[in-house]
């Protein structure tokens, strides 16, 4: 997979290389990552990439043809089939579904903007696609690129060692993860569930599954809704509300 971003401000993805399972994903080679900046390609001599709106009102908006010539570069390099978003808080939410939707671009080059937003004669004639990772205004869309590129990398395959699994992250699956825990068995007499320390993974995978039910039942109602419980998890949520005495 080869993702591109365009933005003012490179260096901020350099966060993605400092270590962890983005940087190791990247360093080997399992994602290419690439940046162009819009100020590279200004035909101004003070290099400008904004200026103000037309119709008046508060602050700058970036103009097209940076953002159009570096979209352009970024194409000619990635390929013609390259699939191009925006981020903004206009988009469509990303989440679970669009990490799938998402990875079956294999060329992925994400705008993002900055100041009041782009021109939207940009948006209509060279972006594919808006996505928003949630109802808020951000300085600018770097943040949300990085947000969904880390999230991508986890479904990568190879990215994740053979001990762990997106398959078994929360939300995969529908529900909300179950509690983790880790040495010492005891903390100012907080103790770890014995069942987590009985050995037998069948019934310590049913406990997880159970707390996961539960934990989802109480935080995000909706969620459960959304999903056809099969016999046994409806068996392991009746459990959990009983033993909760709720
Ligand atoms: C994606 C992008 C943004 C954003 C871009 N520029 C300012 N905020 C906010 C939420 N999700």
């Amino acid at each position: 997979m080869h993702i591109g971003v365009i933005t003012l401000f490179p260096q901020m993805l350099d966060a993605l290389r400092c270590g962890g399972i983005t940087a190791r994903a990247l360093e080997r080679g399992l994602l290419q990552l690439s940046t162009w900046n819009p100020r590279d390609f200004t035909h101004n001599k003070h290099r400008r990439v904004d200026d103000r709106p037309y119709g008046g009102g508060p602050g700058m908006v970036m103009q097209v043809q940076p953002l159009r010539t570096a979209i352009q570069m970024a194409i000619s390099v990635l390929g013609q089939d390259t699939h191009v978003i925006y981020l903004s808080p206009q988009g469509r939410r990303f989440d679970q579904n669009g990490v799938q939707t998402l990875l079956n671009y294999p060329r992925l080059l994400m705008v993002a903007g900055r100041y009041e937003g782009i021109d939207e004669r940009l948006i209509e004639q060279d972006i594919d696609e808006e996505w928003s990772i949630g109802d808020y205004v951000l300085s600018g869309g770097e943040l949300a690129a990085m947000v969904i590129i880390d999230a991508l990398i986890r479904w990568l395959p190879q990215a994740l060692g053979h001990q762990e699994s997106a398959t078994t992250d929360s939300f995969y699956n529908g529900l909300l993860d179950h509690p983790h825990y880790t040495r010492p068995e005891e903390l100012a007499g907080q103790k770890v569930p014995a069942i987590l320390l009985s050995g037998n993974h069948a019934q310590i995978a049913r406990w997880r599954h159970k707390q996961a039910l539960g934990k989802t039942w109480r935080r995000c109602p909706q969620l459960l809704e959304q999903l056809e419980l099969t016999a046994e998890q409806q068996q392991l949520l009746t459990e959990f509300i009983t033993e909760q005495g709720e």
